[in-house]
């Protein structure tokens, strides 16, 4: 089937057929504006930021560093408070959840971050690390837990046995599996991953990035894919958004955007990610 969001009049070219039965996004960021204040002086570094994203969607933030990615990225995980602006998942308001509810929702959203390190303790075996998220949010007998930490290692490409394993016993690109089974575990609806790949060689990368597309293919989960690199996220996103210095510059389908990018800035990023084809920067 192929329909549109009609909540969203800026998208109601982008045909997809990742809508879900009610047509409504699973993540909906509505004027979004986020400020850090400093010596008692807000400066905002994103500012009314709006994107959507369907079920079983890839929706790529990029942008040059500073830019404000990760801004909403920790904005939609409830890690940075939003300033301005509303964010809606599955239809209900999130954007101030705390308590119980924020627990409820971070089964639903979770985060793979660009160094697997910061999300795996060096203390804890993988099957521990793994196992914490069960644990905390229900009350599985072991061997449910075991099968379903088993589960997630195959998903990822990763043998029963890792979970016996320590963090260090692995590669980066390793490691950055277990991460993503960490974040899957819960089966989570959205997954924000903030410059994923960024930390690996050049041939892992490409290893992980085509492990996203499978595991989006079965499970139906979606991402906000942030990236400074326009080559990253091309196989992967569905739709672009472009952020330049705190401000949306530009959004379209990948196709779109790839064939012909309307902003001097979204033109600038394709040839430094050396995309054929794209025109030759422009003054800003
Ligand atoms: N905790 C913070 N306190 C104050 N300012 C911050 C904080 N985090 C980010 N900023 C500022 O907000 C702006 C956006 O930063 P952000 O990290 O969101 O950008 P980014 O595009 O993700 O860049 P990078 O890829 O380098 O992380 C920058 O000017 C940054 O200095």
């Amino acid at each position: 089937m192929t329909t549109t969001d009609a909540t969203d009049a800026t998208d109601a070219t982008d045909a997809t057929d990742t809508v879900d039965a009610t047509g409504r996004p699973l993540l909906d960021v509505r004027g979004l504006s986020v400020s850090y204040h400093r010596r008692g002086k807000g400066t905002p570094a994103i500012r009314d930021v709006s994107l959507d994203i369907r079920p079983g969607e890839t929706v790529a933030l990029v942008g040059e560093s500073g830019s404000g990615k990760s801004t909403l990225g920790r904005a939609v995980l409830g890690l940075t408070p939003a300033t301005r602006g509303t964010i809606l998942f599955d239809g209900q308001d999130v954007t101030h959840a705390g308590g119980a509810r924020r627990r409820e929702l971070s089964k639903s959203v979770q985060a793979v971050f660009q160094d697997p390190n910061g999300s795996l303790n060096p203390a804890l075996t993988v099957g521990q690390t793994l196992a914490e998220p069960l644990l905390v949010h229900s009350r599985d007998e072991r061997s449910v837990v075991l099968e379903r930490i088993r589960e997630v290692l195959a998903l990822v490409g990763l043998p029963g046995e890792a979970a016996e394993r320590y963090p260090r016993q692995f590669s980066g690109g390793q490691r950055q599996r277990i991460a993503i089974a960490r974040a899957l575990v819960m089966s989570p609806r959205l997954i924000v991953c903030d410059e994923p790949v960024s930390a690996l060689d050049l041939s892992v990368q490409a290893q992980v990035l085509n492990l996203f597309t499978t595991l989006q293919r079965e499970t139906g989960v979606s991402y906000l894919f942030i990236s400074h690199d326009l080559a990253v996220v091309r196989h992967l996103a569905q739709r672009i958004v472009v952020l330049y210095r705190g401000d949306v510059v530009e959004k379209g389908t990948t196709e779109e955007v790839y064939a012909d990018a309307q902003h001097p800035y979204t033109r600038r990023l394709l040839a430094a990610a050396g995309i054929e084809g794209a025109p030759a920067p422009s003054a800003r």
